[in-house]
């Protein structure tokens, strides 16, 4: 395959002219290839890299130091090769997983929120710079996300309304080199949220799925319908040759949920290589809060609620992990179906609300 369409971001998205049209090449590349490529900034750049260092530095700590790093309250922190599961068989890599650090005296992780708490950082060092890095990410994803909605014929800001404070996460990996012991990378799956923004260093192992014309693809959101172990060794699969300066972005399951399909949730797998390699894994997503719906005549009943979704892929990727023995033992799933129940009635189309409900919102 020719090389991957490469995108140079506007310091910021207003709606103009120019935004839109590059919005709509965007759904284009995605239609057509799965993913496309953003050239990253100078400044982005030296953030890229700093955070690159310090988690091989973090990485070649021994395993016992390693494995301090994880919380009982959020799912931060490192996963061990083989802890991972996808469609039930381990993967190879190992990871340190930054997710929001929320202080011990925020009231979400006073009240038990699921997958609230600080994170479970190794130093000060490591905090930072991927504190700095996941920052600009952050910046991009805003950025993408109102470049996505204009392409889609939408207002700037309709898809950012669901971001604010948005769950965003990033897994650091490291993969070790093909062995007779190592031979899996990861299996193919779909992420979750709305935006995946990677990087990779110039080993190279990622490949992905573009669009196959009249294919059925699952909406992995639904409990029957994991995606994980799809067309893993079926062709076509890309792939994702590794590009100095570049981030790469596909969409994930919750923009495919979105758009009724229009836009599908990129299928990628990894491979091991002859060496190690590393790669960063940012997930630009919506609020905890958020309840998601089609943004096409939604029923009462189609949405997604953000906090519901995350926790239970996390719970289904990590059974054993003491943060899911955790929301099993002081029933915090009960506190996230509140949290639900309260989202839903918040976003239910109007003329769905119960009769008081709906003269109040009218
Ligand atoms: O290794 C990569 O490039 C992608 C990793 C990945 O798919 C993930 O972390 O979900
Ligand atoms: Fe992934």
């Amino acid at each position: 395959m020719a090389d991957l369409v490469t995108f140079q971001l506007p310091q910021s998205v207003s709606g103009s002219e120019s935004d839109v049209a590059l919005g709509l090449t965007m759904i284009r590349a995605w239609r057509r290839d799965g993913i496309f490529q953003l050239r990253m900034s100078e400044a982005q750049l030296e953030k890229a890299q700093r955070a690159f260092e310090s988690s091989r530095r973090f990485f070649r700590q021994p395993l016992e130091d390693k494995a301090r790093c994880v919380s009982d309250s959020t799912y931060s922190g490192y996963v061990a090769s083989g802890e991972e599961l996808t469609a039930g068989e381990a993967d190879y890599s190992e990871i340190f997983t930054v997710c929001k650090d929320v202080p011990l005296t925020d009231a979400r992780v006073q009240a038990r929120w699921p997958c609230h708490g600080p994170a479970p950082w190794p130093d000060e060092t490591y905090r930072r710079d991927m504190k700095e890095h996941t920052d600009e990410l952050g910046s991009t994803g805003e950025r993408l996300l109102r470049l996505v909605a204009l392409g889609l014929g939408l207002e700037v800001g309709a898809l950012t309304a669901l971001t604010r404070d948005g769950w965003h996460h990033m897994r650091v990996l490291r993969f070790p080199a093909r062995s007779t012991t190592a031979t899996r990378g990861i299996g193919a799956h779909t992420d979750y949220g709305l935006l995946v923004i990677a990087a990779q260093d110039d080993v190279g192992g990622l490949y992905i799925r573009p669009p196959v014309e009249g294919e059925k693809r699952r909406r992995n959101w639904l409990p029957g319908e994991s995606s994980a172990g799809m067309y893993e060794h079926d062709e076509p699969w890309t792939f994702v040759k590794p590009v100095p300066d570049v981030l790469t972005v596909f969409p994930g399951d919750i923009l495919q949920f979105l758009t009724r399909g229009y836009l599908l949730s990129t299928p990628h797998k990894v491979a091991l290589n002859t060496r190690e390699r590393f790669a960063m894994a940012y997930f630009h997503e919506p609020h905890f809060e958020a309840c998601v719906r089609p943004l096409t005549t939604p029923g009462p009943d189609e949405y997604i609620h953000y906090g519901s979704h995350f926790t239970n892929m996390f719970m289904r990727c990590y059974p054993d992990r003491i943060t899911t023995q955790r929301i099993l033992d002081e029933d915090r799933l009960t506190t996230l179906a509140w949290l639900r129940e309260d989202a839903v009635l918040r976003t239910a189309p109007v003329e769905d609300l119960p009769l008081p409900l709906h003269r109040a919102a009218s």
